[in-house]
């Protein structure tokens, strides 16, 4: 009968445990052989065969009871395995590079099941993507009491119904990789691009629009730019929408003018997204991190797009500020300008004003309003703003806010409530300086950086600004972002006495023609002078007295004195007295200006 594998393996077993070499007392035999069957179990059965034939022949022929062979043996296993012992040795290794891959590849698995998205850690841009958006909302009010509740209460946050895909503004970085367009995300903190298909919290049909352009190039020929080598047009695409409106903006933004065929690739483009309603080419030919340059051509459209926000319609250029999340800005302005306070009188500055959407959403309800911003492009949009929705009490000025703020403290002019709203960088002690020196009543402070809106509210505290209440709004849900306002006002006099006093005559009124004299009484006493003293008595009695003598009278007199800078401890020559007619008449003197 032919010896199965499996009764080959039997006997083999049996063979192996039959002849035991025993080390310091202990069976040897069995837990080597132990460990080698354990192993092989993932051997091959020939294999498995050939190695324990070996080990039992080597035993058999050299093991002996605590032998030095059985050490040599021992030695084997250690030092010098037999060539079946290396082959084992390598299978285990394989088998353990397996299993750590297997683990690895399940690790991997496992992160990316918890991830929403498969580009979350390359991208680095949302920092909470996988944190329960409830989670998200308590984290980021912890945060902002910590930073904020030492100046004044901080309101509950105000979270997003659905906090995906609010971004109305849309930026892809293009590369190649192996010969195909790619488009995506910088790394964090380095120029490795990570492709990016879609965005859970960028507007889809932004996403689908970067994905068609990134079809086309190929099939007209357009390189992307290579950062390294300098070659290659297209560099970056940036995408605007107006969720309101609907109209949407396409900038391509590329290293050189020269743009073959952009005729054709407009064309083509709009026929696969009628929906985009402007196309801007931009050039930025520049080795700067910056996304856009200078020069701009329109290829289609009117160059810019127009959205609304509070009940009024905003022009927005392709460089111009504008929120990125609309839905969460309408309640940030609302409670800006309900936080001013205002009725309908009071001069307004709206300084770092972008293209006047704070400002011209408060105009209705003050007197008037001055709008700043650094950006010309900017503060073009914010004059067509007020114009087109018919605002006549704004004006704005293309300056830097701290110049601007310091100028009108200079000239004296007043303003009545300060809307600011600086980039993430904060403000500058000059313009707060300014703000305390123009008299604003009042200051409400929008700001997107918690830190440098912290450091800015320890400024207004020295200028005499108490902060009254802030409002965290979460503008940018699944980052750690978060937008506050701030109410500041003036700060008052600490406390008051209330007095009621009643005039006319009868008992604890206070009679009016009385009030005259009291009012002298109360009247404060003009400063009299030695110089005052010396010169009434020289014109009325024709001599002149020292200031000593002077001093010496009131000190008799027992009038107050205060501290004579020039006093010496010591006197040169001996004190001299004024003559009895001298006191006489400094003593007039004093009588004359009520000094006694
Ligand atoms: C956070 S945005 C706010 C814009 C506007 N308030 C809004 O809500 O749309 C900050 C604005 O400040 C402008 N800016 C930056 N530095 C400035 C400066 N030194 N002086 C004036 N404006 C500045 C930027 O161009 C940008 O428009």
């Amino acid at each position: 009968m032919r010896e199965t594998e499996k009764n080959k393996k039997k006997r083999m077993d049996t063979d192996a445990r039959s002849s035991k070499p025993v080390r310091d007392g202990k069976s040897f035999g069995d837990k080597s052989e132990r460990r080698v069957l354990k192993e092989s179990k993932s051997l091959k059965a020939s294999k498995l065969l050939k190695a324990s034939k070996e080990l039992k022949e080597s035993k058999e022929s050299k093991g002996s009871r605590g032998s030095k062979e059985s050490e040599r043996y021992q030695g084997y296993q250690s030092d010098k395995p037999s060539k079946i012992l290396k082959e084992i040795g390598r299978d285990k290794a394989k088998d353990k590079e397996k299993d750590r891959e297997k683990n690895k590849e399940k690790n991997t698995k496992k992160l990316k099941k918890k991830s929403l998205c498969p580009v979350s850690a390359r991208c680095g841009g949302c920092q909470y993507l996988d944190m329960p958006y409830e989670e998200q909302l308590k984290l980021k009010q912890a945060q902002m009491q910590k930073l904020l509740g030492k100046f004044c209460g901080v309101h509950p946050i105000h979270g997003m119904e659905n906090p995906f895909h609010y971004r109305n503004k849309v930026h892809a970085v293009f590369g190649h990789r192996k010969g195909e367009p790619v488009s995506g995300v910088y790394e964090e903190g380095t120029h490795n691009l990570v492709p990016v298909e879609s965005c859970l919290i960028e507007d889809q049909k932004a996403d689908e629009i970067i994905g068609t352009i990134r079809g086309m190039l190929k099939s007209f020929k357009i390189r992307t730019y290579d950062e390294d080598t300098g070659y290659g047009l297209l560099r970056h695409v940036l995408i605007r929408r107006g969720f309101t409106t609907g109209e949407i903006l396409v900038v391509l933004v590329t290293a050189s003018p020269v743009f073959p065929s952009k005729n054709n690739f407009v064309k083509a483009l709009r026929q696969k997204h009628p929906e985009i309603t402007t196309i801007v080419q931009n050039i930025n030919d520049r080795g700067t991190s910056m996304v856009l340059g200078d020069r701009e051509h329109v290829l289609y459209g009117k160059g810019y797009i127009e959205d609304e926000l509070c009940g009024f319609r905003f022009r927005i250029s392709p460089k111009s500020f504008y929120q990125v999340n609309p839905v969460q800005t309408e309640y940030l302005y609302n409670k800006a300008i309900e936080l001013a306070g205002l009725t309908g009188k009071e001069t307004v500055l709206d300084a770092y004003c972008g293209i006047g959407t704070i400002g011209i959403t408060a105009s209705a309800h003050a007197g008037q309003v001055i709008g700043v911003e650094l950006n010309p492009d900017a503060v073009r949009d914010a004059v067509q703003n007020a114009k087109c929705n018919n605002i006549k009490n704004i004006r704005f000025y293309c300056n830097d806010a701290t110049k601007f703020m310091t100028q009108m403290a200079e000239a004296g002019d007043g303003v009545d409530v300060v809307l600011m709203d600086p980039p993430r960088s904060g403000s500058t002690e000059e313009f707060i300086r300014a703000v305390a020196s123009v008299k604003a009543k009042r200051v409400v402070y929008v700001s997107c950086g918690p830190d440098t809106l912290a450091r800015d509210l320890e400024v207004f505290k020295k200028y005499g600004y108490q902060a009254k209440s802030a409002w965290p709004v979460d503008l940018f849900p699944q980052t750690y972002h978060v937008e506050t306002v701030v109410l500041l006002s003036h700060k008052k006099a600490d406390s008051y006495i209330h007095i009621d006093v009643e005039f006319g005559e009868g008992e604890g009124k206070i009679p009016v023609d009385s009030i005259a004299k009291r009012a002298e009484a109360y009247k404060p006493k003009e400063k009299v002078t030695y110089k005052m003293i010396k010169e009434y008595i020289e014109a009325k009695y024709g001599f002149k007295v020292h200031t000593a003598y002077i001093a010496e009278v009131k000190r008799n007199l027992g009038l107050p004195m205060y501290d004579a800078p020039n006093a010496v401890e010591e006197l040169k020559q001996p004190r001299k007295h004024p003559t009895p007619e001298k006191v006489e008449a400094i003593k007039d003197a004093l009588r004359y200006f009520a000094v006694i």
